[in-house]
Formats: C-alpha cells, sequence, structure tokens
C-alpha cells in the first residue's frame, strides 16, 4: 500500500514528499517561496495598480531569493497581527513588511540580518493641532495591531487614547474622516500617504535598534543562511543602494548596508 500511495504522491504535503536535496530550503513548494506582505505600506511592500506586489522591500527580497537560487517568489496580503504567526506555523516560507527584528518577535520566529533602519512617524491632519508627541495628550491615535508603533505607544503615548486597526489603510481613512486624530506607522509609508491625502508629520521616533528583517520559521536555518549570503552580495554590489535610491529618493541613508568602500570609516 505505502508503494501505491507513494506512487500517488499522496503521502502528505509535497516538501514531505521531497528529498532535502530537491528542498534545501525545506519550503513549502520546493522551488518557489511563499511569502507573506503587506498591500499598503508603500514604497515598502504595496500592491501596485496591476494588483502586483512591489517596492523596495519586495525588490529587494526577490533579488536575495535570485541569488539563492530561487526565483519564484510568490507575495500575497496578510494583517500585519497575523503575519509572524502565519510564517512561524508554516502557512508561508518567509515574512516581508518592514518587519523589526526584535527579542519579542524572536520568540515566534527567526530572522535574517537587518537590511533597512528609519523612523517610525506620527501623521495627522493640518487642523488637528497636534505638532508633536506632547500634542497626542487627550487624542485619538491609530497604530496597526502588532506593530512596533503600538509598543512604543503603549509605553510612551499614555495619555493618547489608541486605536488599534488591521492595516495602514483603515487607519488613515480614519483620520480623514476624523474618526481619529493621527495614526502612528513608518516614516517612507507617512510619507506616502502625506502626498496622497495633504495630512502632514508630527513626530518622528528613530527605530535604528530593530532594523526590518526577513522572518522565516525558526529551524529553518539553511534558508535563513542563504538570505543572509544573498542580502550580504546585494549590499556589497551596490543592488541595495540602488533599490533605497529608487523608493526612498531624497531619504537620509543609513550607512551600514552600503558597500564598505563607501562607508566612512567609524569615527
Ligand atoms: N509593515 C509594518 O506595518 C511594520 C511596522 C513596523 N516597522 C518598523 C521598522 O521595521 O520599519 C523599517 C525601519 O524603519 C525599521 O527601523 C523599523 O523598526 C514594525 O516592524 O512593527
Amino acid at each position: 500500500v505505502a508503494a501505491v500511495l507513494a506512487l500517488s504522491g499522496c503521502g502528505g504535503s509535497s516538501s514531505a514528499s521531497s528529498s532535502p536535496a530537491e528542498n534545501p530550503y525545506g519550503l513549502i513548494e520546493p522551488g518557489s517561496l511563499r511569502v507573506a506582505s503587506l498591500g499598503d505600506s508603500k514604497p515598502y511592500t504595496f500592491t501596485d495598480a496591476q494588483g502586483k506586489f512591489t517596492g523596495f522591500d519586495v525588490e529587494l527580497f526577490t533579488d536575495v531569493a535570485a541569488r539563492a537560487g530561487v526565483d519564484n517568489v510568490v507575495f500575497t496580503g496578510q494583517d500585519f497581527s497575523g503575519l509572524l504567526a502565519a510564517v512561524a506555523n508554516g502557512q508561508f516560507d518567509a515574512g516581508v513588511a518592514a518587519i523589526g527584528i526584535t527579542d519579542k518577535r524572536k520568540e515566534t520566529v527567526d530572522f535574517s540580518d537587518g537590511y533597512l533602519a528609519g523612523y517610525l512617524t506620527v501623521i495627522t491632519t493640518k487642523s488637528s493641532g497636534i505638532n508633536n508627541a506632547d500634542g497626542l495628550s487627550g487624542k485619538r491615535l491609530g497604530v496597526v495591531q502588532g506593530t512596533l508603533q503600538e509598543a512604543y505607544a503603549v509605553k510612551n503615548f499614555t495619555s493618547a487614547s489608541l486605536v488599534r486597526f488591521p492595516d495602514n489603510n483603515t487607519a488613515v481613512s480614519a483620520v480623514n474622516s476624523g474618526s481619529v486624530d493621527a495614526h502612528f506607522l513608518d516614516y517612507e509609508a507617512a510619507k506616502s500617504y502625506q502626498e496622497q491625502f495633504g495630512l502632514v508629520s508630527a513626530a518622528d521616533i528613530p527605530s535604528f535598534d530593530a532594523p526590518a528583517g526577513f522572518a522565516v520559521a525558526k529551524g529553518k536555518t539553511a534558508l535563513k543562511e542563504a538570505l543572509n549570503k544573498g542580502l550580504a552580495e546585494a549590499m556589497e554590489d551596490g543592488t541595495w543602494k540602488k533599490l533605497y535610491e529608487k523608493w526612498f529618493p531624497g531619504s537620509p541613508m543609513p550607512e551600514q548596508y552600503l558597500p564598505k568602500a563607501e562607508q566612512t570609516a567609524t569615527p
């Protein structure tokens, strides 16, 4: 019977039936990478007019995956609050969405090396009168559930009342409709929403201690190491810099991801 089952290929999920040699990274579908991402965090990760995932994180990951020998990368939108759990439970091979590396998150997943360090930003309407973090006192502040912004606001914006949203789109429409006074999201995404809706920035909080990394299920060592090797190559040959300049034009560029020759000697 076992022989018949094996021949009929119904011996469990496909990765179970492929040999380690055919599936060295333990992928759900050998030869392709299934990635959990977000559709509304432009320009990190977002879906374009054709519904195609694109952005800095998407293009960097796709480049790194190709260097690891995987050319078929499939991105799927996912609420941020469920994203790491979906990677941890094997529903996806990786999570790519400007996900800051923290010890708390490392309890659920492993991370590649960091690839982007920047700011968390509060955006609001011109008429709100909120010009800095103190201005949030007594105000309704939107956060996306599960983000570092939520954790930071709980700890530091204690006199604001937090309103949790599943994603940036719903939070920003709540700002535009006046049901919240401000939203707390990533710097480059904030800039994009400011341009789109005439919103303004009220505060920039550095988040350099939690650079973004690619999330992978714990124990997927071969995959994590291949991603780290590809990241190092993409940084050293200037691919990272080219993508940064393409997607974040004019933004201050963190030096640690540039080719070694372009990094000013640490003082
Ligand atoms: N896509 C999201 O909504 C993620 C929100 C948030 N991103 C924070 C961050 O990873 O964004 C990219 C860089 O600026 C990092 O320094 C920062 O910690 C988080 O990890 O919780």
